[in-house]
């Protein structure tokens, strides 16, 4: 299959048969996807390089703020006629995850499409669809004269896929972000393969925890006592035990869902220097992914008292342990989400709402008392973010402008409440 040319393509990669010209948007889509904004070292220009494009296209202006060196967050306004009223943030991050090019069917920063319109590449899911999504949604709302009552920000968001602290952790404490005057966000979320919508109105608390096991050192050809190994294999065990413990309860009637349990990890593991030589310390990593319903006090005294009897000296340190469990109201009584969920439902939408089961930036958003939902309009479509072969069809991305054109109308119409200027 040969890659298709830039533009204007329209072939789905080069297949004999009648030909269907290519909406725009796919085509832009297809464009954003060869940037190649990947970690370890993403090509942030290129993306900020686009974005001027996009404001020039759309009449915008685009405000940039440099939050850390080189981590730029950009984000282009639609005033809207009540510039005083709270306004809609519509949030993306403009990184991705790194490939195994080896197992993948096309370059994955070529934007292939195949006969049956199915788009593959890095970003297609998380999240490059919803930037285009909510760009084209503006597009043809601004071109339909619409003029709506609340303000309309994109914001366009650094390094969420290594945690955020060089992107939106920074900006949400920026004035910058204050001066937006945020009043409701959407953020990502994740394809549904059935008809359903996958709706995320909170997400698990991420703690990243390394356990340090110090033990006696010694010849290999000993009985060592106390080794470092031994007490590795004590932490390693419970970890593990309480991995299958919660493994069990999933799909259970008291969880539904991976945003309902515990999910362990065990990440890495680091130790010794010489086959005959007994290491003074063992180090052992966990990912972890807590609901915000479990109680994280009470959590991380089981950790300390599973350090405790795993033997002396053994201790844990986080590199990553958050501990907001705000989650957005999915109550119909809220503004917010009666114009959200209104407004699939008469698109003929089903949503599921569900937490979500890793991290992304609408936890920084909740953390400062904002509501957020995470939603990247992709039914009919397996979950493949951050995997091999990652795809969406052009037709559920085309759909999903729709229905952002529909929402970002509702949302941004939302009357004055109370409290509002
Ligand atoms: C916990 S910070 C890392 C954030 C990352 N987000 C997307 O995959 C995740 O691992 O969930
Ligand atoms: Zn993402
Ligand atoms: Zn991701």
């Amino acid at each position: 299959m040969l890659p298709d040319k830039d533009e204007p393509s329209g072939v789905g990669g080069g297949q004999a048969g009648p030909v269907r010209s290519e909406d725009p948007a796919v085509t832009l889509f297809r464009q954003y996807l060869r940037l190649r904004t990947v970690h370890p070292e993403p090509d942030y220009d290129a993306a900020l390089q686009f974005l001027d494009r996009i404001a020039l296209e759309l009449g915008l202006p685009i405000k940039k703020v440099e939050v850390c060196p080189g981590r730029v967050i950009a984000i282009i306004t639609w005033t809207g006629a009540n510039p005083a009223l709270k306004s809609i943030l519509l949030n993306s991050h403009t990184d991705v995850v790194p490939v195994y090019q080896e197992h993948w069917k096309y370059d994955a920063f070529a934007a292939i499409k195949d006969e049956d319109g199915n788009i593959y590449g890095r970003g297609t899911q998380d999240m490059k669809c919803v930037t285009i999504q909510y760009i084209e949604a503006i597009r043809r709302l601004k071109s339909q004269g619409k003029t709506l009552s609340r303000t309309v920000h994109m914001m366009f968001v650094p390094d969420e896929e290594v945690g955020g602290q060089k992107g939106m952790e920074k900006f949400v404490e920026h004035p910058e972000f204050k001066k937006l005057n945020i009043g409701f966000a959407l953020d990502e979320g994740l394809a549904n393969p059935g008809e359903s919508f996958t709706v995320f109105y909170g997400e698990k608390n991420p703690w990243w925890i390394t356990v340090t096991c110090p033990g006696n050192p010694g010849h290999g050809s000993r009985f060592v006592e106390n080794t470092a190994a031994e007490k590795l294999r004590r932490v390693i065990n419970t970890f593990l035990d309480f991995r299958e413990t919660e493994k069990k309860r999933l799909n259970t009637s008291e969880c539904f869902t991976l945003g309902d349990v515990t999910t362990v990890n065990m990440t890495m593991v680091k130790g010794g220097l010489t086959y005959n030589m007994v290491p003074a310390e063992m180090d052992v990593s966990f990912d972890l992914r807590i609901p915000p319903t479990v109680n994280l006090q009470e959590f991380e005294e089981r950790i300390k008292q599973w350090c405790k009897e795993a033997g002396d000296g053994v201790s844990y340190k986080f590199a990553q342990k958050h501990m907001n469990q705000s989650v957005t109201s999915t109550a119909d009584s809220d503004p917010w989400w009666n114009a959200f969920s209104m407004t699939c439902k008469a698109m003929n939408m089903k949503l599921k709402t569900e937490i979500f089961p890793a991290a992304t930036d609408s936890r920084f958003i909740r953390a400062v008392g904002l509501p957020a939902i995470g939603f990247s309009p992709m039914n009919h479509t397996p979950i493949l973010l951050h995997d091999h072969n990652e795809f969406l069809n052009e037709d559920v991305f085309l759909r999903g402008i729709q229905v952002y054109e529909q929402l970002v109308a509702s949302l941004a119409s939302v009357p004055r409440l109370v409290g509002e200027a």
